[in-house]
């Protein structure tokens, strides 16, 4: 379904220096996989889903999507950031409808089908509100159900539940699951969250510190459906296995980030 091959991407920062954000990355994500990436911060993993969602261009390698290189976006693909990105303007029916608008949808279907997501993220009643009258988890909410109406093969999601408080995030996590179960998009989902990366994911991806590459890729053979609680996933002993070898796996690439920053902090005093 997606397939990334040698991809690198450098930045040049303001100060001049090149920052190298992605060395060589190769990944396959199979279709309607749900797939979740886990790294340490600055390791690249937004660089590699605007790369996917053709948002930033990159140096070297290619990414295909269904054998079709990616040159910018498409409506194929549908992201949805952390910072939800709505259109302040426009209500939350205006918002979940305006892709279908720019793609022509006549405005009885695009107003049902809005309607319907709407509903599916638990917003019913509130299709007239404005974003600014909603709280951050509503509108991540609208984003979701903004992202899904062209009805996306793939879905890019950057951190999507990070700026929403944790009983919040476990029930957008439910959500999410819910709709993924019925539409099987595939999915590639970043979070800092080790727990939420099992809890969703088919496969964790562990990106290792800069230059951001694939240090391991960790199958989660929890059953599907998950649980619409997921927090009675985590309470069983396949979960706490995967967590500690990720975490395990993390931590031993933190320490092998440590010596290079102490001596930068040394270099630097
Ligand atoms: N537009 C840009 N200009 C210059 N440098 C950039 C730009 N975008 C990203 N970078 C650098 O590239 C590296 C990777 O950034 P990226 O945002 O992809 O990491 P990340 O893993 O998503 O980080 P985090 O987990 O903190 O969100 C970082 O060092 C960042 O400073």
């Amino acid at each position: 379904m997606i397939r990334i091959q040698g991809l690198a991407k450098s930045f040049v920062g303001q100060d001049g220096r090149t920052v190298e954000a992605l060395r060589d990355v190769d990944l396959d994500v199979g279709a309607h996989e749900f797939l979740t990436v886990l790294g340490p911060s600055g390791c690249g993993k937004t660089t590699l889903l605007k790369a996917v969602a053709g948002l930033v261009p990159w140096d070297d390698g290619d990414i295909l999507v269904d054998g079709v290189p990616v040159r910018g976006p498409g409506p194929d693909r549908s992201v949805v950031f952390q910072n939800f990105a709505l259109l302040p303007w426009a209500t939350v029916l205006g918002n979940v409808a305006f892709g279908l608008r720019m793609r022509g949808v006549g405005r009885a279907e695009r107003e049902e089908r809005a309607r319907a997501l709407i509903a599916a993220v638990g917003l019913a009643g509130f299709e007239s509100k404005l974003p600014g009258e909603l709280s951050g988890g509503m509108q991540q909410r609208v984003g979701i159900a903004r992202a899904l109406a062209v009805r996306p093969r793939v879905l890019l999601m950057d951190e999507p539940f990070g700026a929403v408080d944790e009983q919040t995030r476990r029930l957008l996590q439910e959500e999410l699951l819910a709709i993924w179960e019925e539409h099987r998009p595939t999915v590639v989902f970043v979070t800092h969250s080790l727990e939420e990366a099992v809890l969703l994911g088919d496969r964790v991806v562990l990106m290792s510190a800069r230059p951001g590459r694939i240090a391991d890729i960790v199958p989660v053979d929890l059953p599907r459906p998950r649980p619409t609680d997921v927090a009675a996933l985590g309470r069983t002993g396949r979960y706490a296995e995967i967590t500690g070898y990720l975490w395990d796996r993390l931590r031993a690439m933190h320490a092998e980030h440590r010596p290079a920053l102490s001596r930068r902090a040394g270099a630097a005093s």
